[in-house]
């Protein structure tokens, strides 16, 4: 297998720390013991890494990730967390360029590379997402979208660091809505994405990166948008709540 598949939770603004534990208990005594042919990944709100860290930090097909990170090291930044404080809950990776960071919090594609390069600079993993609205997917401009998106927020990337980040491609028209890509529309724009790693870093790279979908993903659709050739997992905001719905995208994505 070139590339392993990755399932993350993305739990958004959901799970404090008791919840998290809740989670992390029943999600536990579903998995240990167990080998999956990916990579499982939660990103619990900072607050609750601490919590995921006691319970699941130790179980080594489980890695953690943060929701997002500040682009600086230290400093006069309120309400910002730095990636080096991430580094001590035993956080691999860090969701960054979340289409909901953009359009609500106003990140450009100027600090979501900074962001990238400094999530690498401290050796963090990041899952980039990128996506269009369905304004920009009616309005023809997909491609263009997409490809500026990949272009900025990767700029500067060593081959190493690029291959140590994982690309979610996010439409925003399916994220929370119940619609998903059909597979076709989302194999299209996975394979478009990958050309457009291929152009900037070469068709080496392009084939070994991983490319996440993301929007609406269930137990239900998991198999069908991943048996797609350039999907290699899912970031999943709603459906990763609950541990055996969790649990059920992954073995229905990754059988195995
Ligand atoms: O935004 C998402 C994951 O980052 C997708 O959220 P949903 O799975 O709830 O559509």
């Amino acid at each position: 297998m070139i590339r392993k598949p990755i399932f993350a939770a993305n739990w958004k603004m959901n799970k404090g720390p008791s919840e998290t534990e809740d989670f992390a208990r029943s999600f536990l005594s579903k998995v240990q013991n167990r080998t999956f042919p990916c990579d499982i990944v939660i990103a619990p709100p900072f607050v609750s890494l601490s919590k995921a860290a006691e319970i699941l930090g130790n179980v080594s097909s489980i890695a953690l990730a943060a929701q997002n990170c500040s682009q600086f090291d230290s400093g006069a930044y309120t309400g910002e967390i730095s990636a080096m404080m991430l580094k001590e809950f035993f956080v691999h990776y860090v969701i960054l360029g979340h289409s909901e960071r953009r359009a609500i919090y106003g990140e450009t594609d100027e600090v979501i590379n900074a962001k990238v390069r400094k999530a690498r600079e401290l050796n963090l993993r990041p899952i980039f997402c990128i996506g269009e609205t369905l304004e920009e997917r009616n309005e023809g401009k997909l491609e263009k979208v997409l490809r500026t998106q990949v272009s900025e927020g990767l700029k500067g990337l060593s081959e190493r660091d690029l291959l140590d980040t994982v690309i979610a491609y996010e439409p925003v028209w399916a994220i929370g809505t119940g619609v998903t890509a059909t597979a076709d529309q989302a194999q299209e724009a996975h394979a478009f994405v990958r050309s457009l790693v291929a152009e900037q870093f070469g068709a080496d790279p392009a084939a070994k990166i991983r490319i996440q979908y993301g929007g609406s993903v269930k137990p239900n659709n998991a198999a069908e948008l991943m048996a797609c050739p350039d999907i290699d997992g899912a970031l999943i905001g709603g459906a990763s709540l609950e541990p055996q719905s969790f649990l059920d995208i992954i073995q229905n994505g990754a059988p195995g």
